[in-house]
């Protein structure tokens, strides 16, 4: 296929999703499935017009004057893909997956200067109108520019697993594909993000994949992971473990040595962690089920407690364009309980003297510091500490520098640390 009848491809499939209110990658499935002859170079040129044309949806929609997939998708290979409406007529002109051509009409739209002045800020930063209160508290002045950064493609981020292997020996066998050590996480690789119909390596088809030397991980996440400061001998309580993205990144920072006690009250969502913890010769974990008491022996006794907890995902919007048009003031609120009643949980945990570690990966002051300073007040024999010392201890002073309103806790995003955006606050007990 040529990038005509993958223009139509994406048309179809963002017209799906905006129809019948579908994920974006089960109507990306759903296309492929139906079009078997499409090979996969066709498959990621589709999704990356489809994925650039919903980051950027409302800004898309503005400069085309309509959001219908075909706005969207024609304003994409405008702005982002270095087309103009000739370069695509001239490509339409005999092929017979061609959508319609470009009408002046469209292309006066899609051409004009500065098509972005006149629209309304949120269109401009690309988020819900109803999150843009809580940019504005975040990030004062900056926050048109935050929410632009997170409608950017992201980088493919590998943490090496240094209980397996290290960071040259990853780059060296994976050199195939361009990849440079992270600027800021210790063990960090990164593919950064291409342009146009450029493929995301399948990084989990190498042989290193296989043999536990890497996992998937955005940078944002290895630093959260980093900062954690879990050290080889200490009992550790990943309380909202999921898959088990921290947990594995703290058993290496560990050298295997300690304990890591691994829980989420949803089974499910623990199952993948068994063999992502065979792959990566993890032997300091323990996977504590969902049960009643399962956790009972472990009670004030923590070094450190994390809770990595359930929220509105806002920091990884990049990965995720269809879940910010998605979110609703509703679901942040049923987030915020959820995040409540986790950190109420943690406390019992802690050990006196010990650290909650709360971390999110959102970008809303309500999940973030709203929550950590209700807790605060809640909880007297909890102080917030600095994470910026062992920032400092651990990547020094030379590197991107995070958000933090309190010079405590910290928020890293796209455009300050070019991560996804997390939350990360260190509480310590003191009686
Ligand atoms: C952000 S995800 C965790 C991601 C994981 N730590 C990682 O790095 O891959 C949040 C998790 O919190 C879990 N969760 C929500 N409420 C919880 C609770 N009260 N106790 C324990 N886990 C909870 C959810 O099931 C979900 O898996």
């Amino acid at each position: 296929m040529r990038l005509p009848g993958r223009l139509s491809a994406a048309i179809e499939v963002l017209n799906d999703i905006e129809q019948r209110k579908r994920p974006v990658a089960d109507a990306l499935k759903d296309w492929g499935l139906s079009h078997r002859f499409a090979g996969s170079g066709d498959r990621a040129a589709i999704g990356n017009i489809v994925y650039d044309a919903l980051r950027k949806k409302l800004s898309n929609a503005h400069i085309a004057g309509g959001n219908t997939g075909r706005h969207l998708a024609l304003a994409t290979l405008v702005r982002e893909w270095g087309e103009t409406p000739e370069s695509l007529n001239a490509q339409f002109e005999g092929d017979k997956f061609a959508p319609e051509p470009v009408s002046e009409k469209e292309a006066a739209m899609l051409t004009r200067a500065n098509p972005l002045a006149d629209a309304p800020l949120h269109v401009q930063a690309d988020i819900p109108e109803w999150c843009q209160n809580s940019f504005e508290r975040n990030f004062d002045e900056e926050w048109v520019d935050e929410g632009v950064a997170l409608a950017s493609r992201p980088p493919v981020d590998l943490r090496v697993n240094t209980l397996k292997s290290n960071r040259d020996k990853v780059l060296k066998a994976l050199k195939r594909v361009k990849p440079v050590a992270t600027e800021i996480a210790l063990s960090g690789v990164r593919m950064p993000a291409g342009t146009r119909d450029s493929r995301t390596p399948n990084v989990q088809a190498e042989e290193g994949f296989q043999k536990g030397w890497y996992e998937i991980q955005d940078e944002g996440s290895q630093i959260v992971s980093d900062l954690i400061f879990a050290r080889p001998g200490e009992k550790v309580l990943d309380l909202c473990a999921g898959a088990g993205g921290k947990s594995l990144a703290m058993s290496a920072a560990m050298e295997n040595k300690g304990q890591i006690f691994a829980y989420d009250s949803d089974r499910k969502r623990l199952s993948a962690i068994f063999e992502r913890i065979k792959r990566a010769g993890t032997r300091n974990i323990q996977v504590r089920q969902p049960e009643d008491g399962s956790l009972d022996d472990l009670l004030d006794s923590m070094d450190k407690v994390v809770v990595d907890a359930p929220c509105t995902g806002s920091g990884t919007w990049r990965r995720r364009p269809d879940a910010k048009w998605r979110l609703s003031r509703e679901q942040l609120d049923v987030r915020l309980q959820e995040q409540e009643e986790v950190l109420s949980q943690a406390i019992s945990f802690v050990k006196v003297g010990g650290f909650l570690v709360y971390i999110t990966c959102s970008v809303f002051p309500e999940e973030n510091e709203g929550q950590i300073y209700a807790f605060l007040d809640e909880n007297p024999s909890f102080e917030l500490v600095s994470a910026g010392e062992v920032w400092q201890d651990l990547f020094g002073f030379d590197k991107p520098q995070p958000w933090s309103s309190d010079l405590k806790s910290i928020t890293l995003t796209p455009g300050t640390t070019g991560t996804d955006g997390f939350y990360f606050a260190v509480m310590q007990r003191n009686a």
